[in-house]
């Protein structure tokens, strides 16, 4: 017998609100800055659009950076949800930016050429270059990631590298939560969300090149009892959607 018969599993994911390196148009990556107030008012929006539109959650699940986890409880305290158990791993960081972390974008666009700037930001398998092992910003230095063994952390990653270490967690712990029938939220980061996004929708590798996530717009994803993707669509009108996906693209330019 099919699990759950002719169900409809719903996902929501969401990117974090405004950080302050998103406002300053910096490559962020691991750097775990917080919100802006802006950033603080799009991740209450977007509660409450979710509250309108009728979601709730029986689980969450953020990275451990601090945008995504202030973006969720934000979202929670929308929904009067504080008391969902919220899981935070490291797999659903934002794709780590290496040595280019802290840099302005516009003004490595004007050093380098957009065409370099694009390549290091949506190029599919391409990475930044790597962080050195003494460099300050090594996540080694970072007590969050103490548990876990040096291989694994990254000192830079492309998008190709991000899916790998983002889908054993998709697969392990989010798929698990869904087929049991709990409401999920994922809320997480630009890339770490392209990495699943690309993977449900089976994206190539060109296409996920032009496609941005915006900031705190939840993206619902839904599945059929096999987890197949069904259809997946943004609670945003199609105008807006387009103006902030526009902007996310923009941010590479010289301006
Ligand atoms: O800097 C970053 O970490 C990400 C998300 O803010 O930026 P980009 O959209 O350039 O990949």
């Amino acid at each position: 017998m099919k699990k759950g018969g002719d169900k409809i599993y719903k996902v929501v994911f969401i990117r974090h609100g405004e950080s302050i390196w998103n406002k300053e148009n910096r490559f962020t990556g691991w750097t775990d800055v917080g919100l802006t107030e802006n950033g603080v008012k799009e991740a209450h929006f977007a509660g409450q659009l979710l509250k309108q539109n009728q979601f709730g959650f029986d689980v969450a699940f953020t990275s451990v950076l601090t945008r995504a986890i202030m973006t969720y409880n934000s979202i929670a305290t929308e929904l009067n949800g504080h008391y969902v158990p919220v899981h935070k791993h490291w797999r659903l960081n934002e794709r780590h930016y290496g040595a280019l972390q802290g840099l302005n974008k516009a003004e490595t666009a004007a050093k380098h050429g957009e065409a370099k700037v694009l390549e290091w930001r949506r190029s599919y398998d391409i990475p930044p270059p790597p962080l050195e092992d003494n460099d300050e910003r090594h996540p080694k230095l970072d007590p969050r990631y103490a548990g876990l063994p040096q291989d694994v952390l990254p000192k830079t990653e492309s998008l190709k590298l991000t899916v790998d270490r983002v889908l054993p967690f998709w697969y392990d712990q989010i798929c698990p939560a869904i087929l049991d029938g709990q409401r999920v939220i994922v809320a997480a980061h630009g890339n770490s969300l392209r990495a699943i996004v690309k993977h449900l929708s089976g994206m190539s590798d060109a296409e996920i090149i032009k496609y941005n996530i915006p900031t705190a717009c939840p993206l619902v994803y839904e599945f059929d009892q096999n987890l197949k993707p069904l259809k997946n669509y943004y609670l945003l009108d199609e105008k807006t959607l387009k103006e902030r996906m526009q902007a996310v693209a923009n941010q590479g330019k010289a301006h």
